[in-house]
């Protein structure tokens, strides 16, 4: 569960998020949509404390995320994500890379772990490489790798901030699937993405954001068929051409 309230943030002049207030229950999948610099990503990444906020209150499973300290990184840890660039530990195989959070931080025993990361690696198709270096790997691979490693910590919530974008397209669906299908298992999950047949396909909710405003909050359904404002018109008019 997420809830963020008022909240307001500036990069200097620029008003980047706007009076921001949702909820977004357990289990749900909710895709943001909107055009290039209308603040998805830096939504996304004031959720886990990124990037901080001027005002308001995000909070996570209904505790206050606070700005630093303990209670932030144990926080963090039960908040995944997968953003475009992923840094993955070079010196590291990619099996170590995914074990590495659940014994590290989840303190997980290592036999179950490497069990969890090779099912992980398996299911967004990278099990074969596991004993590779993440140099040795596609950018695609490289991204199915983060994805695997950010699951195997078992977050509450996971954020993808285009988390398809270094894929082959053939693989974008089935890597989504893969990610919805966890998110039933019980995580909430806040994908910005321009692909617009996952957002129509497997969203439960569409936040539809335009100069750091939440605009539209509504179900796919009525978002692509009969988006409420002229800016979400346009939006779609763009992107599919009608
Ligand atoms: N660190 C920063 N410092 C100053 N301005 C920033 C910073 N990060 C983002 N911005 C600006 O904030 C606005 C929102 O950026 P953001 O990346 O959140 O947009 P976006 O909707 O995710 O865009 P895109 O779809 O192109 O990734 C843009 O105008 C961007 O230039």
């Amino acid at each position: 569960m997420i809830a963020m309230q008022d909240v307001q943030k500036h990069y200097g002049d620029l008003h980047v998020l706007k009076d921001i207030n949702l909820s977004i229950p357990k289990g749900q999948v909710v895709v943001v949509l909107g055009p290039s610099g209308s603040g998805k990503s830096t939504l996304c990444r004031t959720i886990n404390r990124l990037e901080p906020i001027d005002s308001g209150e995000i909070l996570i499973e209904g505790e206050v995320l606070p700005a630093e300290g303990r209670d932030l990184a144990r926080l963090r840890s039960d908040v995944g994500m997968v953003f475009q660039s992923f840094n993955l530990f070079a010196h590291k195989t990619i099996l170590q890379n995914v074990t590495l959070g659940p014994t590290k931080v989840r303190k997980m025993n290592k036999a179950d772990a490497q069990k969890r990361a090779i099912e992980l690696l398996d299911r967004v198709g990278v099990a074969s490489q596991k004993d590779k270096y993440p140099a040795q790997l596609s950018g695609g691979q490289q991204q199915r790798v983060a994805i695997a490693r950010s699951l195997a910590m078992a977050p509450k919530v996971m954020l993808f901030d285009e988390p398809t974008s270094a894929l082959d397209p053939e693989m974008v669906s089935e890597v989504l699937d893969v990610m919805v299908s966890l998110a039933r298992e019980g995580m909430t999950m806040v994908v910005v993405t321009h692909e617009m047949g996952f957002a129509r396909k497997a969203a439960d909710r569409i936040l539809f954001m335009a100069d750091g405003e939440l605009v539209e909050d509504t179900d796919p359904e009525s978002f692509f068929s009969a988006p409420k404002s002229e800016r979400a018109r346009d939006f779609l008019s763009k992107i599919l051409g009608h």
